[in-house]
C-alpha cells in the first residue's frame, strides 16, 4: 500500500471525486509536498492523518486553490481547474462545501447570516428563500430553530460546528472538507458530531474529506484513511492496512495507549455504534 491505488485487474471501478497526481508544493527551498497521489472515491468518508507539520492543511488548502503548487494535477469531480474558465470554476467551487478548524464564521454575523454567505456569493435569491434555505441547514445539522438570530459568541463549541457546517452545506455541495471537526469538543459533543457526519454523508450521498487527529473518528467512522508522511501519502486504507503497515509513526499512532483503549471495540461490527465518546479524551 503506498497511496498509488491499483487494482489487481489494473482498473478502478469506483467513481473518484477527487483525484491529486504528482503535486509538489513548497515554500522557498522547502518542499512539504511531493509527487503526493490521493483518490477519495464517491459516497466515503476519507480520514486523513499525518504527524503535525506533515502538510495536511497544505493539502487540503492546495485542493482548494488557496495555495499554488508547483506541480501535477488535481482533478475534482472530474474537472480540472486549470482548465476552467471563471464560470465554471465558480459553478465547481458550488459542488464543494468547507468547513476550516475553529469554524471560522464570522463573528459579526448571526447564524443565519453566515449560512447565507454562500448563497449571497453564488447566488441570486429573494431573501424570504435564503431565510427558508438558512432555517433548513440549521435543521440539518440539529441546530434549535432559535439558533438563526444567535451570534457566534452566543453559541457553545459543539452549536459554532454545527453552524460551520451548517454553512459548509450552504450550497448542497457533493465534496465536503472538514478540518479537524472534533477539535475542541468534549468526548460526547464529538462522538455526536462524528454521528451527524455519518448520518449526512448517508442521506445526502456527501464524499467526505477529513483532516483529524481524533483516533475516535477513524475508528467509528471513516471508511478508510490516508496517512500523510515524507512528504506524500504513505499508506491508505482500512484500519487494519494501517494496523499491519510498518512504519513507527503509523505504528505508534495506531496501536500506541489510546489506540489500544478503541481498537478491541471495532474488531466486531457493534464496534462502530458501541464507539460513542467514552475512549476520548483519555
Ligand atoms: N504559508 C507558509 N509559508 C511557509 N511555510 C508554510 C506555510 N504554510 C505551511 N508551511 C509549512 O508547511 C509544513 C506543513 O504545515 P501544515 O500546517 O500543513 O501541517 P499539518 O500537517 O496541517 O500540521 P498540524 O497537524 O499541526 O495542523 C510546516 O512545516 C509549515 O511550517
Amino acid at each position: 500500500m503506498d497511496g498509488q491505488r491499483a487494482e489487481p485487474n489494473g482498473k478502478d471501478e469506483r467513481d473518484i471525486v477527487l483525484s491529486a497526481r504528482d503535486v509538489t508544493v513548497g515554500f522557498g527551498p522547502k518542499i512539504v509536498l511531493d509527487k503526493l497521489n490521493l483518490n477519495i472515491y464517491r459516497g466515503e468518508i476519507l480520514g486523513f492523518v499525518g504527524a503535525s507539520g506533515t502538510g495536511k492543511s497544505v493539502l487540503m488548502r492546495t485542493i482548494l486553490r488557496l495555495l499554488p503548487r508547483r506541480s501535477g494535477m488535481i482533478e475534482i469531480l472530474g474537472q480540472n481547474f486549470d482548465k476552467l474558465d471563471e464560470s465554471q470554476r465558480n459553478a465547481l467551487d458550488m459542488r464543494l462545501g468547507v468547513l476550516f478548524q475553529q469554524g471560522a464564521l464570522f463573528s459579526s454575523l448571526t447564524v443565519r447570516e453566515n449560512i447565507q454567505v454562500p448563497m449571497r456569493e453564488y447566488l441570486d435569491l429573494p431573501k424570504s428563500l435564503m431565510d427558508e434555505l438558512a432555517h433548513l441547514k440549521i435543521r440539518l445539522v440539529g441546530l434549535a430553530a432559535d439558533a438563526a438570530d444567535k451570534y457566534p459568541s452566543e453559541l457553545s463549541g459543539g452549536m459554532i460546528k454545527r453552524a460551520a457546517l451548517a454553512r459548509a452545506l450552504a450550497l448542497d455541495p457533493e465534496l465536503v472538507f472538514l478540518d479537524e471537526p472534533t477539535s475542541g469538543l468534549d468526548p460526547i459533543g464529538a462522538a455526536e458530531f462524528d454521528e451527524l457526519i455519518a448520518r449526512l454523508r448517508d442521506t445526502l450521498g456527501l464524499t467526505v474529506y477529513m483532516v483529524t487527529h481524533d483516533l475516535d473518528s477513524l475508528f467509528s467512522v471513516c471508511d478508510r484513511i490516508a496517512v500523510l508522511g515524507h512528504k506524500r501519502v504513505m499508506v491508505e486504507g482500512t484500519i487494519n492496512d494501517m494496523l499491519a503497515y510498518d512504519d513507527p509513526w503509523v505504528q505508534a499512532y495506531f496501536k500506541g495507549k489510546r489506540a489500544r483503549s478503541i481498537v478491541p471495540q471495532q474488531e466486531t461490527a457493534a464496534g462502530r455504534a458501541e464507539s460513542t465518546g467514552d475512549s476520548r479524551g483519555k
